[in-house]
């Protein structure tokens, strides 16, 4: 490069580097570094005001850490300030004598949004069921807000965890042509009984109830495959962990010849987002979830949560369906009311999620994984173990098993065998036609392979501590709510 052309450039590049103003300091960044004597401005909505005679004290905060930003002023200047109310503050950095370590002595604030005397987040404690009344406004709750911080944090971790590991995030489609789990609890967008026929005659679509079948074709080509993405169920269970639309992280693993190979992945993932929490010291979000629990005194029973996944290096508990079966009969023998009115299952029966919370819960206190179901229990694509007694029948699959949540993860080996899978298919009254594209994977470089989902939502109520999976999604959706 010639030294003109160069020196023609420099300028130019300056020039417009300093043309350019960036966004103005978060609230966690001023926490992060108070400095004694600065004039700082920071900007967020009011959470509390206090006013006498000489002096008015407000909180804000802009979500972006859970300790509001404590600001201190002549009572003048906070006439017009109200709860929700949008705020720029200017002012010089004390140290406090409250709460909190530094506030900032306000000598403006300027209003970027009024609010009124009916804004409905005014500093009192607000049930859960309120809030969900409010689906634009909960977020400014601390609560609210700490847990869209966790949430996004986690899915940061696990990211990294799946990158340390080969695997490549893939996006799968939403809008697909088949039932994954043959479920029938799929939400059709086309091809249905109203004659839309949007993709062509006799061509049903509806939204994805789950990415394993598509994640499969990844893997078949880039070996280790993950995403997290929305699933749908037209489910009417009406309960604290299911949701029409939720978010499921699914991985698939080529070249895993055993179950253990994936329920290890299925562990260290969940380490990976929970061990980072046990570092309270260094982890503002640690601190910030351990808060929104300060109310309820629950912080240590957050702690032993987040100890029992992740404290330990011991691998955690798996055991067969048949063990898990056994040991809820044994239960049943010596309480007849140990499950409520709910009986033990019988083998080859499902376990209810009160025999699964009752497991991972009372029984192991910790999470447990649940091997090899039977086969009638379990979809299609589930690899078919040896039978040793043609009466019990099962596959190679797994449960993974939390306290109070229940099931947080499912996964299993794959049938890679193409006419085992038309066989499986043709058991359940399923078309093999329908599923052509997924069944040809096995006609050329067929390879043994695994994978599981977690629900996201569930494993974010269970780390956060949230008795309800509607309260760690932005617009929960279940069968007769979907209000905005
Ligand atoms: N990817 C998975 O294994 C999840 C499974 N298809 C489910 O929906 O439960």
């Amino acid at each position: 490069m010639s030294l003109k052309y160069v020196s023609r450039l420099r300028p130019l590049a300056l020039g417009r580097s300093r043309l350019y103003s960036s966004l103005p300091p978060t609230n966690r960044a001023f926490l992060a570094s108070p400095v004694e004597g600065e004039t700082v401005t920071i900007n967020g909505w009011v959470r509390s005001v206090r006013k006498s005679k000489n002096v008015a004290f407000a909180d804000i905060s802009d979500g972006t850490v859970g300790e509001p930003v404590a600001l201190v002023m002549n009572p003048d200047l906070a006439k017009s300030l109200l709860t929700g109310a949008c705020i720029e503050a200017t002012g010089q950095v004390k140290a406090s004598t409250g709460k909190q370590a530094f506030e900032i002595e306000a000598n403006a604030i300027k209003v970027l949004g009024p609010a009124t005397k009916e804004y409905p987040l005014q500093k009192k404690f607000h049930t859960k069921e309120f809030l969900r009344t409010i689906p634009e406004y909960r977020w400014k709750t601390s609560t609210g807000a700490t847990v869209m911080r966790y949430r996004s944090s986690a899915i940061s971790k696990i990211s990294n965890y799946f990158e340390s590991q080969d695997f490549t995030q893939v996006s799968s489609p939403i809008i697909t042509a088949s039932d994954c789990e043959g479920g029938g609890e799929v939400f059709q967008i086309s091809g249905g009984k109203d004659g839309a026929e949007f993709f062509g005659p006799n061509r049903p679509a509806y939204l994805s109830v789950s990415s394993q079948l598509h994640l499969e074709v990844f893997t078949g080509a880039l070996s280790r495959v993950w995403n997290l993405a929305p699933a749908f169920r037209a489910e009417s269970s009406d309960t604290n962990r299911h949701l029409s639309e939720f978010w499921m992280i699914e991985a698939e693993m080529a070249f895993a010849t055993e179950l253990d190979q994936v329920m290890t992945v299925a562990e260290n993932m969940i380490r990976s987002a929970v061990t980072p929490l046990l570092d309270e010291a260094n982890s503002v979000i640690a601190r910030d979830l351990l808060a929104t629990k300060k109310y309820e005194d629950k912080e240590q029973k957050l702690r032993d949560r987040w100890n029992m996944l992740a404290g330990s290096k011991e691998p955690w508990k798996r055991i067969t369906y048949t063990e898990a079966v056994d040991i809820l009969q044994g239960l049943y023998r010596e309480n007849r009311k140990v499950f409520g009115k709910v009986r033990p299952p019988k083998w080859g029966e499902g376990l209810a999620s009160v025999h699964e919370k009752y497991l991972a819960g009372e029984y192991f206190n910790a999470p447990v994984f649940i091997t090899d179901y039977p086969t009638s229990q379990k979809p299609f694509y589930m690899l078919g173990n040896d039978v040793v007694d043609p009466e019990r029948q099962t596959v190679s699959c797994f449960d993974l098993i939390v306290p109070e949540i229940g099931e947080l993860i499912g996964g299993s080996m794959r049938e890679s065998s193409h006419d085992k899978l038309v066989q499986y298919m043709t058991n359940r009254d399923m078309n093999p036609e329908d599923l052509q594209w997924y069944l040809k994977l096995r006609e050329h470089g067929a390879f043994p392979h695994g994978g599981f989902g977690m629900g996201f939502e569930r494993f974010i109520a269970f780390v956060t501590g949230q008795e309800n999976i509607r309260d760690v999604i932005g617009f929960p959706r279940w069968a007769g709510s979907c209000v905005c």
